[in-house]
């Protein structure tokens, strides 16, 4: 599975790259608010850290044209290359915005899916990947998990070669789960990605083998 940062925070993105495997990085109006830099500082400042990994950028225009406009820009101003990827709404513009821009070979991400039908759509209009919202769905009675596992199945059925990003966590078992059902990848919190990797019996057997290997360690490095 590849784990993206869902995150605009740059010492928690600094603390979390020097060791967690990531992969990319991503953002969105909301996570741009809450990090108090406006999108050129955020994004040049998070590409200073994440390097080769994958920048998702969420596009703000409401029309295809204006949209499309909007990720060449970024893609040129940012000079990120091919980890770049514009990420585009699941409305009647942006479905048509993800064609013209995968024609010319620009990375797309659809986001704010609620629907196996919408992640369906954006597959066959050519996104890279598509980000149904776990929590969100959760939150308004629907079954987070079941939507993701649905649009995993419908990709691999289909020989789609999208893949399924998981979004809008709460929980680590919600985590555990998208990774059961198919997820491809998961774009998760840096609360959440510093909590799954965390055992109280990990930390309890580390301790215990320090304190049994004391002496007993006698090649030097
Ligand atoms: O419900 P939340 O936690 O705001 O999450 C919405 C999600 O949608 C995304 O925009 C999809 O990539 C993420 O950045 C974010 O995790």
């Amino acid at each position: 599975m590849i784990y993206m940062a869902d995150t605009a925070d740059l010492s928690a993105l600094k603390e979390l790259y020097d060791f967690f495997p990531l992969e990319g990085v991503t953002t969105n109006p909301t996570i741009l608010k809450q990090s108090g830099m406006k999108l050129s500082e955020a994004v040049e400042e998070v590409a200073r850290i994440v390097g080769e990994g994958m920048i998702h950028v969420q596009l703000i225009s409401t029309t295809a044209d204006e949209m499309v406009k909007e990720a060449k820009k970024y893609k040129s101003y940012f000079d990120l290359g091919d980890n770049f990827y514009a990420k585009i709404p699941v409305v009647a513009e942006g479905f048509k915005a993800m064609r013209i821009l995968k024609d010319t070979g620009m990375n797309v991400t659809a986001t704010a899916i609620f629907t196996q039908q919408q992640a369906l759509v954006a597959a066959k209009a050519g996104a890279d990947f598509v980000a149904p919202y776990v929590s969100r769905l959760d939150n308004i009675s629907s079954h987070g998990i079941e939507v993701v596992r649905d649009i995993a199945r419908n990709m691999n059925e289909y020989k789609l070669n999208t893949k399924v990003l998981a979004a809008s966590f709460k929980t680590v078992d919600q985590i555990y789960r998208v990774s059961m059902n198919g997820s491809h990848s998961a774009t998760i919190s840096p609360e959440l990605l510093l909590q799954l990797i965390k055992h109280p019996m990990t930390d309890i057997s580390v301790t215990q083998f320090l304190k049994d290997g004391e002496g007993l360690y006698d090649v030097s490095f």
